[in-house]
């Protein structure tokens, strides 16, 4: 038996491409399926100003294969010393279509972050204004927060507060990880959405720490009980359009993962499509994918759907996806859901 379905082509609204070498290796993993992606700024040095943005796009634009199709969705890395103008310029030309919040310390390459959110209010209501939508890391950094709490700490002591306090603010809450995510998202109707991950709609934090600690299935936030990741599969598949894909695919190298003190981040752009198809075809959601993974991501940003499409074919064996990828830096471990998957992109 041979089953199949064709979905406008996804794009992808949360990925880091890197820079340099690793930039070289990564970015077909993505094109290969995804016409666009939101590319998150957090390089080192972090993406800061328009100009930046723009030099990192035409960066991404030469590390494309020859034949390949992508267009970068560029983002600007929010900091206390953020220039109103800078972003709104930026966002005017069309070249930047989102600005990144991360708390400082909450995650890699975050150490240039907000500390105190009264000194970019300047900054958000000009957001809101222009409508230029701000993507938020949300978690909080208080070393005396559980860090299985911090999403939703960060919800009511930060996130609430400012979108109150910032009328029309368009705010995206990346990579959710709780059932707190997923409810705030649905008791506001405008002006916000939320990206989901792949691997969160696969692991717990079971799969992270039972029978030895799991390097690659660590990443942030972290991936919480059980219940939290139902919560999260029933926003995906739910067919609700504030809910979008983002898969925070995070290349690190092994040697940086698999150490004392490994980087967070899950590598899934390779078979991201095979694994959502799996999932929302065992949730009895297939006709559902192409909102979540092409429709809704474009509808929140006010930008049209592509207009080529991709076909996902179950095979009558598991499909067989590298297990690595090879860079100029080190071998990337390429995310393994742990169960065999039948769908590949055609
Ligand atoms: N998600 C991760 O675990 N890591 C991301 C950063 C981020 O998205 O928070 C990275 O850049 O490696
Ligand atoms: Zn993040
Ligand atoms: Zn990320």
């Amino acid at each position: 038996m041979s089953t199949s379905i064709t979905l406008t082509r996804p794009d992808d609204w949360h990925l880091h491409l890197r820079d340099g070498a690793m930039l070289q290796a990564v970015l077909p993993e993505t094109a290969r399926d995804f016409a666009r992606a939101i590319i998150m700024p957090n390089l080192v040095p972090p993406v800061v100003t328009g100009a930046q943005a723009a030099a990192y796009r035409d960066r991404i634009l030469a590390a494309l294969p020859e034949g390949m199709a992508f267009e970068p969705l560029m983002t600007l890395y929010l900091t206390e010393n953020t220039d109103p103008e800078d972003i709104a310029a930026a966002h005017a030309s069309g070249l930047v279509k989102a600005v990144k919040l991360y708390p400082a310390g909450a995650t890699t390459n975050s150490a240039s972050g907000v500390r105190d959110f009264d000194k970019v209010r300047g900054v958000l209501e000009r957001m809101a204004e222009i409508g230029l939508t701000l993507c938020v890391h949300g978690e909080v950094t208080d070393s005396d927060i559980d860090i299985f709490d911090r999403e939703a700490v960060f919800i009511d002591r930060v996130l609430d507060p400012v979108r109150r306090a910032t009328p029309g603010l368009r705010v995206v809450m990346e990579h959710i990880t709780t059932k707190d995510g997923v409810d705030y998202v649905r008791t506001n109707d405008r002006d916000l959405g939320a990206t989901i991950t792949t691997h969160h709609l696969i692991i717990n934090r079971n799969h992270i720490l039972v029978g030895g600690i799991k390097p690659h299935y660590y990443c942030l936030p972290v991936a919480k009980r059980e219940s939290h990741r139902l919560a999260l599969r029933a926003a995906a598949t739910s067919g609700d359009s504030r809910f979008f894909l983002g898969t925070d695919s995070a290349p690190h190298t092994d040697a940086n993962k698999e150490t004392a003190c490994g980087c967070a981040g899950c590598f899934t752009a390779t078979n991201t499509m095979p694994l959502l198809a799996h999932v929302f075809e065992e949730d009895g959601a297939l006709d559902r994918l192409e909102g979540f993974a092409s429709k809704h991501g474009p509808a929140f940003y006010g930008l049209p759907e592509n207009s080529d499409t991709i076909t996902l074919a179950k095979q009558d064996e598991p499909v067989a996806f590298p297990d690595k990828i090879r860079t100029g830096d080190g071998p990337v471990t390429v995310f393994d859901p742990g169960f065999p998957v039948f769908w590949k992109v055609a």
